[in-house]
């Protein structure tokens, strides 16, 4: 698949001023329920509504979701309110179900992205489709599998594509309940700048107080649009009670979030701006120069190991190179987390260095 202008065409045809807005309860719970928060968000940024009909879930005997019922209710709320309307769909069953209730857009959940069978299976039933498919980014960190994903959908002729970042389960307990990994976002609107991302902030933080924050630096990072969880009574929410919030915060939250444009052309900003980024030049040159300079030593050292025969990992020392280098960057106001993933990748460099010395 390749980037091309079109793919964002269903995103400039809604010719939004603001991020696109996609929101609604995390499940469908009753036919009162998904009526009464449609009613709140009906005059606000929010152009799809969303609500989970199947719910895939962590572990089983948990609430899964009401199914097609759910979807009857979707189609007032769209005679009702005039709202667009979403939901996720899981396999082709589902697909069949949503296109015959005129959902407007569907997405497929990271548990589904997973698996090039389901996505597939999804893919097929969808063949041709005019309506909007997002697909959220896998569980685990793999931007492969991801775009594999949307060039699935893409081959079966689907055009009205899109996708949706909602971080990345860890085995280490962060303060997220999806770790972001914002980097892996950047690199996919590198290589495809043109497919609409949106960001939903309620799995990525788990909990609705982080949810401005991840939304500001979302659009910080040209994101297109936004999906928040939302539900009139969100502690009492049949599922993800935490991540939820009011119509009412939702309507604060657009109002509150800083929207800024990509450039700007004033002469005196980009002559500001290409000064700063010549000195930024230089800098990075320094600091490949010194890390150049670094493993020219540890190749020394391995020259050393080599000779006497001791092994390449030295736990101690480097221990005290971390605890030395995290207080150093303190000082330096460098926080603790990009100090250890930045000395981490050198440590592994400079092994990678000495391993070939002393098995030359
Ligand atoms: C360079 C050495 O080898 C390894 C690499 C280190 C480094 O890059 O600083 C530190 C300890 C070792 O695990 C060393 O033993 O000092």
């Amino acid at each position: 698949m390749e980037n091309k202008k079109e793919l964002r065409t269903w995103l400039d045809d809604l010719k939004l001023d603001h991020p696109l807005v996609i929101a609604g309860p995390c499940s469908a719970e009753t036919e009162e329920q998904v009526l009464k928060i449609a009613n709140e968000l009906k005059d606000t940024d929010v152009s799809y509504f969303r609500a989970g009909i199947w719910k895939p879930r962590t572990r089983p005997g948990m609430f899964e979701g009401v199914g097609a019922l759910g979807l009857k209710w979707l189609q007032r709320v769209k005679a009702e309110t005039g709202m667009k309307i979403a939901t996720e769909v899981a396999n082709a069953a589902h697909v069949k179900l949503a296109l015959e209730h005129d959902v407007d857009l569907l997405w497929i959940g990271a548990r589904s992205t997973v698996s090039p069978f389901i996505v597939q299976e999804i893919a097929d039933a969808l063949e041709g489709t005019d309506k909007i498919v997002l697909i959220k980014n896998p569980v685990n960190p793999d931007l492969a599998l991801w775009l594999g994903a949307v060039e699935r959908l893409a081959t079966a002729n689907i055009k009205n594509l899109g996708v949706i970042h909602r971080g990345f389960s860890t085995y280490e307990k962060t303060k997220y309940r999806n770790n972001p990994e914002w980097q892996l976002a950047i690199e996919l609107q590198s290589k495809f700048p043109d497919l609409p991302i949106i960001n939903d902030p309620s799995h990525i933080t788990g909990k609705r107080d982080m949810i401005f924050d991840v939304c500001q630096t979302a659009l910080d990072l040209n994101f297109d649009g936004l999906m928040i969880e939302t539900h009139y009574d969100p502690d009492n929410a049949w599922s993800d009670a935490a991540q939820q919030v009011t119509p009412s915060v939702l309507v604060q939250i657009m109002k509150d979030l800083k929207i800024r444009k990509e450039t700007d052309s004033e002469a005196d900003y980009l002559t500001a701006l290409s000064n700063l980024r010549a000195k930024i030049d230089i800098i990075d040159n320094q600091v490949i120069d010194l890390l150049g300079k670094r493993m020219v030593v540890a190749d020394g050292i391995g020259t050393l190991k080599r000779q006497k025969n001791v092994s390449v990992l030295q736990s101690k020392r480097w221990n005290e190179i971390l605890g030395a280098m995290v207080l150093e960057g303190q000082e330096h106001g460098l926080s603790e987390e990009f100090i250890l993933k930045m000395f981490k990748a050198i440590h592994q460099e400079s092994i990678n260095h000495q391993e070939k010395i002393i098995n030359k």
